[in-house]
């Protein structure tokens, strides 16, 4: 017993386990709250990219997965191509105030995680110091996440420990501040041209594309080197670089890159050589296979090498704890925080 224990009062220096960005692949200048590109500085409170592998162990993992997958049917919700378990509470869209219930025992007492996450120190400035609240995604072989920014209603950290597969983070830039304006502005006169011409039937650009179809602009589309999504930041298409969480691993993100990235996991079964090369954490990593197919794949960048295989996906469970700033403390939170430890 004392040897499960033993983790949860460990003291962290996530200095020692920070992902190193290379230089050229530095957020671009848009992030508002940006103070710098340049990841020179080495302060673990300045934020960054954190990973610990073995973060929990063989036994801990297997428990986990055995609690999240025996939990009532109804707390899956059933996505398009995931599904998923919220635990500590739901948030209010509205008003982005946690409903707040407590944490079931597998998260809270066996593994102590939300204990094992407060030592990270990754929450210190957060509102309650350690997470309140958890996201399970399942994801079998094949799905993914499409890139996105996580919510307002979080403190900027999230905590990811991955159960069963391994997985690729792939992250992805914003354009820069001038290209976006650009595109808004072009965005802007084809809308007014469209209008104007509308009644009329033609437009420029239905003719360049060999098309007499819809006159709006694609709610999403390529241009060169950058994505364009109406109504939202253009990223790139093309993730920067990629993170390999192991099962059992903690992934830490937190600070400016927490907003200055996108992130997603791309649907697919095999991470190849030429996925594997833009891994930007081979060096923290703990399993040997793992670690030499991402080390042959970026020895081996554009050498055209085919012998390297690439990693199979297998089913993975992840648990990203966040902590919800605002929590209602009305009769009703309460009265769920006192009924939430029962299933
Ligand atoms: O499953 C993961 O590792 C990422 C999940 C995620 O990005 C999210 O739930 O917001
Ligand atoms: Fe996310």
């Amino acid at each position: 017993m004392s040897v499960l224990e033993a983790p949860s009062q460990e003291q962290w220096d996530l200095e020692a386990h920070r992902i190193r960005i290379p230089s050229n692949a530095g957020p671009n200048q848009f992030a508002s709250t940006s103070t710098s590109s340049s990841s020179a500085s080495s302060d673990a409170k300045q934020g960054g990219f954190f990973y610990i592998p073995n973060f929990i162990t063989e036994d801990e993992e297997r428990f986990l997965s055995e609690s999240i997958l025996s939990a009532p049917k109804p707390k899956w919700k059933m996505l398009q191509n995931r599904r998923l378990q919220e635990w500590g509470g739901q948030i209010h869209a509205k008003n982005n105030t946690l409903m707040p219930q407590a944490m079931p025992d597998f998260l809270r007492t066996y593994p102590d995680l939300v204990t094992r996450l407060r030592n990270t120190h990754a929450f210190d400035a957060a509102q309650h110091g350690e997470p309140n609240h958890c996201l399970v995604n399942e994801y079998l072989a094949g799905q993914g996440i499409m890139p996105h920014e996580d919510g307002p209603a979080y403190f900027p950290a999230v905590a990811t420990i991955s159960l069963g597969s391994h997985t690729l983070l792939d992250l992805y830039r914003y354009v820069d501040e001038d290209l976006q304006k650009d595109f808004d502005e072009r965005m802007k006169e084809h809308d007014q041209k469209t209008t104007q011409q509308s009644s009329v039937g033609t437009n420029e650009d239905a003719e360049e594309n060999g098309s007499t179809k819809s006159p709006i602009v694609p709610k999403e589309r390529v241009e060169g080197n950058v994505r364009i999504v109406r109504g939202a930041r253009a990223r790139e298409p093309s993730p920067v670089f990629s993170i390999l969480q192991e099962p059992r691993s903690l992934l830490i993100t937190t600070g400016d890159v927490y907003k200055s990235y996108l992130h997603g996991i791309a649907e697919r079964k095999v991470d190849t050589p030429a996925h594997l090369a833009h891994v930007v954490n081979a060096e923290l990593l703990s399993d040997p296979r793992l670690r030499a197919a991402v080390e042959e794949a970026k020895k081996n960048v554009g050498s055209d090498s085919q012998d390297a295989e690439g990693l199979e996906r297998d089913t993975r469970l992840s648990l990203t704890f966040r902590d919800v700033e605002k929590v209602s403390k009305g009769v009703a939170a309460m009265m769920a925080f006192l009924q939430g430890g029962k299933r």
